[in-house]
């Protein structure tokens, strides 16, 4: 027999509360599962559907035994909220009643979770953190807000989830999300936001929570119009995927720039210079002009015969009609298929002048008239964008003829390819020339704009690529997050404000992050040695961790020393991150095959038993190590065109630690990172 327990022992009572919202939740899986569609429907597509609403619901109530509950609880002083208790969790449960066991993080009475303080309790007496281990309810924490005598002190909890080793993909963040950060990831849909932070301030992790909150604020509006995170390359999206989906949100896309402007196949690059002429927002009037070029004003008048009778619109009259439709603001392709009920309604004027009473239906067949085909194909002729980016690459005179007084001859020379291509499907397009095929489609035909985008590592994003974004979300709202000191392409942003205007979003708010969650001080304090040389200006970050890290720097090592290091940071639980040059990764790879150790790559799940990546330095952004090993600095910055380049993405690559960071080198260190005397 066990021995009895105490049942004014609150961890007891917390426990039982666990267990009975867990079997709450169960109850309510059941219930869904039970549901019969066959009773509410009979049309085959509506069952479809149905269905896989139910299977989503089925899947976002289920119980996963490592995802607590709750993590939290809020009592509020009695004339608040008639004093009640919330447990606050990932998700809402209700008893058979409809009575709440767990509330959503998002619903408004949990916010004050996240804001209230001792200075301003926003009426809550108590606020409680639980602590688990393996899916075990172990502790809890208690903060009597509105208690004059009980001083503030720092949340061990919280602490102890921060220092928390990682393991595999990204993970979400809801029972610790701090109050700057809950700000922005419950500010409005309406407008725009940009978060400047530095490394680990969890700009990423704010954007993924703010968009579960708009779509619990926002469900039908964004389940219609559709939400959008965009993020540097495949690895990222791989690491951070996860997120959504444990928060229950299953319906957000993931893209990269270049997925959203997939018109062609890119198997081309582009040198430095050449890119930075493509990426430049000038090139949306050249395209703007050449798009249009292929407007002309008719210079014959038009005979639409009918029967017996024939009618004629003189030229000045058709030339008014194309002159009003380029004055307005419509895209070519709109116009194009205005432009034949326009000439048809001339010809419908003067039917009624002769007295005849036409309707539409004869509107319809005047515009479809081989007459009126014939003027509408000379004067406005279908623009095919990807041709046209072709030809604007490949032929001199038609570049010059649009780039004048836009593009300097230096520029427009490096436009030109040395050989030009034949066909759309032969070329060699580059990422940048995808970029200037989606602005002619844009100027073609209206791009398709959702409810809500959130940008991530937005500061590598040229102008014409932020014009890209910015289309999709023009009747919409975006969430930019980024970090000018890690901006390594030519382009990169040097202003947050420039940037937002070519986003379409000019003047949106821009807040700053300088709480640092991933980095230890030590380290963080080191990798800052970089900020005045690469970005002056900005405020190195305010580590919060209490581990000052593991941090060592082994002078004279080859590859086998960096094996070596490896092979000592497998020694403490988490994940590996072996960080170098992108030149160095082969070199390093064979070292890690002839001693056995097998590795990841970047992006691809760690498990306990494969905790090892190899990270080429330029997809090391955005991602997170428990322990990194850094190999060899000074070729990290070598391998950059130039030295602001090369020593920004060495900043990028100390700032992946979590736990500790060993940078092996043989040649000198970068002088900002050398010893000091
Ligand atoms: N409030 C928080 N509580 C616990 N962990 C947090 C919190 N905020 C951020 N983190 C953790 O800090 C780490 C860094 O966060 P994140 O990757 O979002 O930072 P970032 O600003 O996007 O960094 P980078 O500029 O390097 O891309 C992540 O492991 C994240 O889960």
């Amino acid at each position: 027999m066990s021995a009895a327990v105490p049942t004014d022992d609150p961890l007891v009572r917390e426990r039982a509360h666990l267990a009975s919202s867990r079997a709450a939740l169960r109850a309510m899986r059941e219930e869904v599962e039970a549901l019969d569609i066959k009773d509410v429907t009979a049309n085959w597509v509506n069952s479809i559907v149905l269905e896989r609403q139910i299977e989503d619901r089925i899947k976002a109530l289920a119980d996963l035994s490592h995802t607590p509950l709750f993590f939290g609880r809020l009592d509020y002083l009695p004339p608040t909220q008639h004093g009640q208790r919330f447990y606050i969790g990932r998700r809402h449960v209700h008893d058979a009643h409809g009575d709440p066991m767990v509330i959503d993080w998002r619903a408004p009475v949990s916010q004050p979770y996240y804001q209230a303080s001792k200075k301003d309790p926003q009426d809550v007496g108590l606020r409680r953190r639980f602590g688990y281990t393996g899916g075990e309810l172990t502790a809890y924490e208690d903060e009597r807000l509105s208690d004059p005598a009980e001083l503030e002190r720092a949340s061990r909890l919280l602490q102890t989830e921060i220092e928390r080793p990682r393991v595999g993909p990204m993970r979400d963040i809801v029972a610790t999300i701090q109050p700057e950060q809950d700000e922005i990831v419950r500010s409005d849909l309406s407008g725009t936001l940009c978060v400047q932070g530095g490394p680990g301030t969890g700009k990423t992790a704010v954007g993924l929570h703010r968009v579960a909150y708009l779509l619990y604020a926002h469900r039908e509006r964004l389940a219609r119009t559709g939400t959008l995170v965009i993020g540097p390359n495949r690895s990222f999206l791989q690491y951070i995927e996860q997120v959504l989906p444990a928060l229950g949100e299953l319906e957000v896309k993931q893209a990269t720039v270049d997925d959203l402007v997939a018109h062609v196949e890119v198997r081309g690059t582009d040198e430095a210079a050449t890119a930075v002429v493509k990426g430049d927002a000038r090139m949306a009037e050249v395209l703007r002009r050449a798009v249009r070029s292929h407007v002309t004003l008719p210079s014959e008048p038009l005979m639409v015969v009918r029967g017996s009778r024939r009618w004629r619109v003189p030229a000045h009259e058709l030339e008014e009609i194309v002159t009003e439709l380029t004055e307005r603001d419509i895209r070519y392709g709109a116009a194009r298929e205005a432009l034949p009920q326009r000439i048809a309604h001339a010809v419908l004027v003067r039917m009624e002048q002769a007295g005849e009473a036409p309707d539409d239906r004869v509107q319809n067949a005047v515009a479809r008239n081989p007459a009126v085909k014939a003027v509408v194909k000379e004067c406005w002729p279908p623009v095919d964008p990807a041709k046209l980016v072709l030809r604007l690459l490949g032929d001199a005179e038609f570049l010059a003829e649009h780039a004048a007084g836009i593009l300097d001859e230096e520029e427009q020379k490096l436009l030109l390819w040395t050989k030009p291509a034949r066909s759309v499907k032969t070329a060699k397009w580059s990422a940048a020339d995808a970029v200037l095929i989606d602005e002619a489609t844009d100027l073609v035909e209206r791009t398709h704009s959702l409810g809500h985008v959130v940008l991530d590592e937005a500061q590598d994003l040229s102008p014409m690529q932020y014009r890209a974004v910015g289309r999709r979300c023009t009747t919409g709202s975006a969430t930019v997050l980024g970090d000018l000191a890690q901006g390594t392409t030519p382009w990169a942003t040097q202003s947050w404000q420039t940037a937002l205007a070519h986003l379409g979003k000019p003047g949106s708010r821009v807040e700053e992050l300088t709480a640092g969650f991933r980095v230890p001080s030590e380290v963080i304090a080191y990798a800052s040695r970089l900020l005045p040389h690469m970005a002056p200006g900005l405020a190195p970050v305010e580590s919060v961790r209490e581990n000052p890290g593991a941090f060592e720097i082994r002078a004279g090592g080859d590859a086998g020393a960096v094996v070596t290091a490896c092979v000592d940071a497998l020694g403490h639980e988490g994940s590996i991150g072996l960080i170098a040059a992108d030149a160095r990764i082969g070199v390093l790879a064979e070292a890690l095959e002839e001693a056995g150790l097998s590795y990841l790559a970047p992006g691809e799940e760690t498990t306990a038993e494969s905790r090892l990546t190899l990270v080429p330095a330029s997809l090391a952004k955005g991602l997170e190590y428990d322990y990194v090993v850094l190999d060899e600095p000074a070729a990290v910055v070598d391998g950059e065109p130039d030295e602001r380049t090369g020593l920004r993405r060495l900043y990028v690559s100390l700032t992946r630690a979590v736990s500790g960071l060993t940078i092996v080198h043989a040649a000198p260190l970068p002088e900002q990172l050398a010893p000091r005397a």
